[in-house]
């Protein structure tokens, strides 16, 4: 029978079915440690920066190598270029020119079908010159770009201290990772040419004096702009200066400050930037391939949580997700009724995760002295960057399996408070959480001619903010917490004229509305407020004819496709969420058809399909973009070109985000558990 004929009784048992179906898959993905990882799929310039590097630091691996090239092969559009996420309306000309530098340096000769076609879209979309800075250096390590029109990066930047307006610690983590092995590359602009016919002569059609240098002179001579650009002008001659006192010992203390973020699976940050920069700043340096930490660094590769083969194409992860995973695998598990007593499972996760809590001190504590560690990463290996999204999950998770824990309560009660005083020393002072650090807020630094990648800062957001909340509710905590009530202010002052919430982290308003609501059910908001009703008009209103929701990512381009989309199931599961965190039956019919999508969409071994992309790395920019950086987009057009955004699937959101939903909605639909 069609699901949508079911009655009430059986539409329950439907429900039954699909969450035992459900967590049986769940349980068999759990690994022999205890944690769960999907993966987590980017774009091909994961695997084209690694055969660049390779290149660059000489190595020769036949095997990665056609792996790698298969992968990027597997990806390109009809088109020829390469996108950011699945089915994006356009594709990537960084992406594209990477991927291209990429097969050219293995060998592809200019006249294969797949260069020919890939050449085409570039030149037709602006050519070499409209690529970021980033592409931009790793053209000029290949030689294929002179170093001198690339922004420079001062290494001296390690010398200035916390305190000061601009240093290291202004950046984002993920930024500032990134850029202190970058510093000494643009210090050093080390040049490991092509094999002369794997030049990229055939992208420069009007010769290589074509190139046109990323900063342009700013028409207003007293201003920021005009002072970055003439200071980077002075930077990039300083470059050949005899003499440049402090710039070997900035390059040193560049160094040592790689060496000691190293991690312990050999990468760092648990992301990809820093750990291939790493390698090549160090290489660059004299660190032979056989170095403890180069080797180290090396082996990361082959690290499962870090690679994968698929039909024989090797993938990179941009990073890894155990953590995040776990958290709401757990979750996920205990709406569905585990617990602690009867589930192997469910003890053996929370035993992982319990290990997995960062007690040592890291970046972070620079700006948040006298702090005890506490948090959680997100990542298997990355002890220097706990981030509150995960610390708040795994608090919830936590405070949920305490009163049935059928071990020694000590540890877990000793990880909770832990948790819980690290999190409130990292509230930002608008009442907001960001992702890594306490109120890294300071624009100056986006004014930087080399930050034109992505977001360079980390700002609270509705999305953590809504998480932290929710967790301090479960350890407790009400309204009348100073902290939770700043937290609700800042909310509440996010909150978008149609009723719904921005959406950092997760595809988009969905994600955003989502988070908040559930939050406010946790603290104990009265849901009946006109604010929290407009929240769940917006829902309703934006649910597709087939019953679910979707959102696709260029709603971060165009504000006209906020709530917009192909229906997915984990989106469709956040708007459940939300609806039912609200509670009210008058969602009932909207909660139904919601159900019913997941149900008809689940497959026969429990789990759902889901190509879209749902996370969010970076948002992009440009035409109802957040962030306005250096040349920003005007027009949907230009913004959707220009798109810096980073956009993720993670594997494992289309399965726990339903289950989450089905389990809540059992309840709620049929009053049972
Ligand atoms: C738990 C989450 C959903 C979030 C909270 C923040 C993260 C830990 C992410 C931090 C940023 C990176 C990234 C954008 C940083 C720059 C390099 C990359 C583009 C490779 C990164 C991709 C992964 C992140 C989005 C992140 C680690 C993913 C999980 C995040």
């Amino acid at each position: 029978m069609p699901v949508a004929c079911l009655r009430e009784g059986d539409f329950g048992t439907a429900m039954d079915r699909a969450i035992s179906l459900a967590l049986r898959w769940l349980e068999a993905q759990q690994k022999p440690e205890g944690y769960w990882m999907g993966w987590l799929e980017s774009n091909s310039c994961m695997e084209a920066e690694w055969l660049l590097a390779f290149h660059f630091m000489g190595i020769r691996d036949p095997v990665k190598e056609e792996g790698l090239v298969k992968a990027i092969l597997r990806a390109q559009r009809p088109d020829g270029s390469w996108q950011v996420y699945y089915n994006a309306p356009q594709g990537d000309i960084n992406t594209t020119v990477e991927c291209y530098a990429a097969l050219r340096s293995v060998g592809f000769s200019p006249d294969h079908e797949v260069l020919k076609a890939a050449r085409r879209w570039i030149l037709s979309h602006g050519g070499l010159n409209s690529v970021r800075v980033f592409t931009q250096y790793w053209l000029a390590l290949i030689g294929e770009w002179p170093w001198e029109a690339t922004p420079t990066l001062p290494p001296e930047l390690i010398f200035l201290p916390g305190w000061f307006p601009i240093s290291i610690y202004e950046f984002a983590s993920w930024a500032r990772a990134t850029i202190v092995p970058l510093a000494v590359l643009s210090a050093r602009r080390p040049v490991r040419p092509l094999p002369p016919d794997r030049r990229l002569d055939e992208l420069f059609p009007q010769g290589r004096s074509s190139i046109r240098p990323k900063l342009t002179r700013p028409q207003q001579f007293f201003s920021w702009d005009s002072l970055f650009y003439w200071g980077d002008r002075f930077l990039n001659k300083y470059t050949s200066f005899p003499f440049r006192p402090g710039r070997e010992t900035a390059i040193r203390l560049c160094l040592e400050w790689i060496i000691r973020h190293q991690e312990s699976d050999g990468a760092w940050g648990g992301i990809q930037p820093p750990w291939v920069y790493g390698l090549m700043a160090l290489y660059n340096e004299g660190y032979s391939l056989d170095h403890p930490v180069m080797s180290r660094g090396l082996q990361a590769l082959d690290a499962p949580h870090w690679s994968y083969w698929k039909d024989g194409a090797l993938y990179v992860q941009a990073s890894n997700s155990p953590v995040w995973d776990t958290v709401l695998s757990l979750l996920a598990m205990l709406d569905c009724g585990a617990d602690a007593r009867s589930s192997e499972t469910l003890r053996k996760a929370v035993n992982w995760l319990l290990e997995q809590q960062v007690t040592s001190y890291g970046d972070w504590a620079v700006k948040a002295a006298n702090v005890e560690p506490g948090g959680w990463a997100f990542e298997m290996a990355n002890s220097f960057y706990p981030d509150l999204d995960d610390t708040a999950v795994a608090m919830m998770v936590l405070a949920r399996v305490l009163p049935d824990w059928p071990g020694p309560a000590e540890p877990i009660i000793k990880a909770l408070e832990r948790a819980e005083r690290w999190v409130r020393a990292l509230q930002s002072s608008n009442g907001g959480w960001a992702a890594f650090d306490k109120d890294n807020t300071n624009r100056l630094v986006t004014r930087i001619p080399f930050c034109d990648f992505g977001e360079v800062l980390d700002p609270p957001s509705v999305d953590v903010t809504a998480h932290v909340v929710e967790a301090l509710a479960a350890v407790g905590r009400n309204r009348r917490d100073p902290a939770v009530r700043k937290a609700l202010r800042y909310i509440k002052s996010e909150q978008e004229s149609d009723g719904s919430w921005f959406g950092r982290w997760g595809v988009n308003h969905i994600y955003g509305t989502s988070a908040v609501l559930q939050a406010l059910r946790a603290i104990g908001e009265d849901m009946r407020q006109p604010y929290v009703r407009k929240a769940g008009e917006w829902l309703v209103v934006h649910q597709n004819e087939d019953g679910g929701w979707g959102e696709t990512p260029a709603s971060y381009m165009d504000a006209k496709l906020r709530g917009r989309g192909e229906s997915t199931a984990s989106q469709t599961a956040w708007a459940l969420l939300g609806l039912l965190a609200i509670g009210d039956h008058a969602y009932r019919d909207s909660i139904r058809r919601g159900i019913l999508y997941l149900i008809e969409h689940q497959r026969d071994d429990g789990t759902w399909d889901e190509p879209h992309y749902t996370g969010t790395g970076f948002p992009g920019y440009g035409h109802g973009g957040r962030t306005r950086l250096n040349g920003d987009a005007d027009t949907l057009e230009q913004g959707l070109e220009l798109c810096r955004g980073f956009m993720i699937n993670y594997n494992m959101y289309r399965h726990y985000f339903p289950m989450m939903a089905l389990a809540r909605a059992r309840k709620f639909l049929c009053g049972m558990g």
